[in-house]
């Protein structure tokens, strides 16, 4: 190798999926030259096989959820959904899987992209093997982020390599609806897709190991999920999961369970949770292991890696996987490697700017079901599990007069959690219709810190969902 073909750049980026580009974004805005090396798509998983294909899929199944129980509204919109065109418009939204105007805003960004997949080849170095079968390497003057995200993880199932299972990929980008459709999972890969895809003209079974839907958040809220998904035609079964599955000549599934049973479907999903994409990033030429979460402090620094030169950032981490929580994450790390570059001091305190606190105090997250899920902090069973020692406030959303002038049959519910020694939200799950942008009000209320007598002077309007603010309050002030 010669010197020619060594690069240098300030920071190197792997993986341009959102996270990526918003570290590549923020250490550019700091002067600092930079590269994003990409082997996909410019735009990651998010934005062609995870959020925004899912949601594309989901909005219309909602909307009609909604309207439907509308008057004046309702006899419209008894028909099935057009889904011819709702997968149109989930191909627009997708993009077209075609990453131009991704590739696009980069270079309008000053920021340098190299396609081809990057390994890590030492301190500071990194090997791009591009498309057309050479190699570049690249060596950074500050910093190298690895923000190579995540992958489905199936389980390990006799013969699951000749079954071509779906995963989040297939059943978001699927170009038309499987007449049955098994899912096995019900976090929220699982609970979305059924939503989507039993109202896109599939027969949906959903199944699920644990005894409800959701299992990481306030049970009422997969309750909720469940009520609902079994009205719109799905059958969901708990307490039972895939023992075996296999393709058969005519290419169907044919699915064992765990429970004795079986079943025939014309695909199954795997909505099994997450892998770190890290089996193949150079892991092992500095000193980890290929293939795990890779572990970094509150400024995303891997600490195990000495030189505070190595950066994990978005799923990878394994911290908290959501876009926006991940961008967060890019933010900081961003502010945490100009400042390093500059040679100042960290200032890595509680919520300050150089840590991502809000990873472990405060994530919020929706899923888009019917009813939608919006959750932030902790969860009654968590706070539990720690120690915590909260108040805990419920309140029925069919209450409200806004709920109801959003739809007469409202159903949902309401929990905040307060911590009894600070007084202040730790933890909030809002189930219902609409709720997906009550969202940041409990996002903000946590992460502020705001006293909970100070809440009785943020007045909701009149008649909006929002009023279960005052309701909870209420409720707690005479319970
Ligand atoms: C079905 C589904 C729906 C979801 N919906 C939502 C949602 O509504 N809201 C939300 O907040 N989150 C959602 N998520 C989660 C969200 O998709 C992820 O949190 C997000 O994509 C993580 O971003 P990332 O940049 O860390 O990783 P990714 O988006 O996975 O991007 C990583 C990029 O790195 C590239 N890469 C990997 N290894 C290399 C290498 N060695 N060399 C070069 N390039 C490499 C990959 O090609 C990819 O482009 C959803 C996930 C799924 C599966
Ligand atoms: N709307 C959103 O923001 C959104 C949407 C989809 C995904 N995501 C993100 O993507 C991540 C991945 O979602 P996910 O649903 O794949 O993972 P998950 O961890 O949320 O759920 C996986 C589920 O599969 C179950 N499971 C695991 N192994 C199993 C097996 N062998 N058999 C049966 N069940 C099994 C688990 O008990 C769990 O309930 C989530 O953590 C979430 O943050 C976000």
């Amino acid at each position: 190798m010669t010197t020619e073909d060594i690069r240098t750049y300030d920071v190197i980026v792997i993986g341009a999926g959102p996270v990526g580009e918003n570290v590549a974004d923020r250490t550019t805005a700091a002067g600092l030259s930079t590269v994003v090396v990409e082997r996909e798509l410019v735009g990651g998983e998010c934005s062609y096989w995870a959020c925004e294909p899912s949601k594309a899929l989901l909005r219309p199944v909602l909307l009609r959820a909604d309207a439907q129980q509308i008057p004046g509204l309702d006899a419209a919109l008894k028909a099935p959904l057009d889904t011819e065109a709702v997968l149109a418009h989930r191909d627009l939204m997708s993009s077209d899987w075609r990453d131009d105007g991704q590739v696009e805003w980069l270079r309008s960004a000053g920021i340098e992209l190299l396609r081809g997949h990057g390994r890590l080849v030492g301190e500071r170095e990194v090997a791009v093997e591009t498309p057309d079968g050479g190699t570049v390497r690249l060596r950074a003057r500050h910093a190298v982020a690895v923000c190579s995200g995540s992958r489905a993880a199936l389980p390990a199932l006799p013969g699951i390599e000749d079954l071509a299972p779906w995963t989040s990929r297939e059943a978001t980008s699927a170009r038309r609806p499987p007449p049955r459709l098994v899912i096995a999972g019900a976090g929220v890969v699982g609970v979305e897709m059924a939503t989507a895809w039993q109202a896109l003209g599939s027969s949906v079974t959903l199944l699920a190991r644990t005894d409800g839907l959701l299992p990481r958040m306030e049970p009422f809220a997969g309750e909720l999920v469940t009520e609902r998904l079994r009205e719109a035609g799905a059958e969901v079964r708990f307490g039972v999961s895939v023992t075996a599955a296999e393709r058969t000549p005519d290419g169907h599934v044919r699915v064992t369970l765990s429970d004795g049973g079986a079943l025939t479907a014309d695909e199954i999903l795997f909505a099994t949770g997450r892998a770190p994409r890290s089996e193949d990033v150079g892991l092992d030429a500095v000193g980890l292991l290929p293939g795990d979460w890779l572990a970094t402090d509150d400024s995303l620094t891997v600490t195990a890696v000495p030189g505070d030169w190595l950066y994990a950032v978005g799923d990878v981490n394994g911290r908290a996987l959501f876009t926006h929580q991940g961008k967060y994450q890019a933010r900081v790390a961003g502010a945490v490697i100009a400042a390093r570059a500059r040679g100042d001091a960290l200032d890595t305190g509680r919520w300050a700017p150089h840590s991502s606190t809000a990873d472990t105090e405060a994530v919020p997250g929706v899923v888009f079901t019917d009813p939608e899920i919006a959750t932030v902090g902790l969860t009654a069973a968590e706070a539990e599990r720690t120690g915590r020692d909260v108040e805990v406030v419920d309140y029925e959303l069919g209450y409200l007069a806004g709920a109801l002038q959003y739809r007469p049959d409202y159903r949902g519910r309401a929990r905040v959690l307060i911590d009894r020694d600070r007084q202040v939200v730790v933890g909030a799950t809002f189930a219902g219709p609409g709720v997906a942008e009550l969202l940041h009000s409990a996002t903000v209320a946590v992460t502020g810190e705001v006293p909970v007598d100070r809440l009785w002077h943020a007045v909701p309007a009149f008649p909006t969902i929002s009023e279960v603010w005052l309701r909870l309050l209420e409720t707690r002030r005479d319970s």
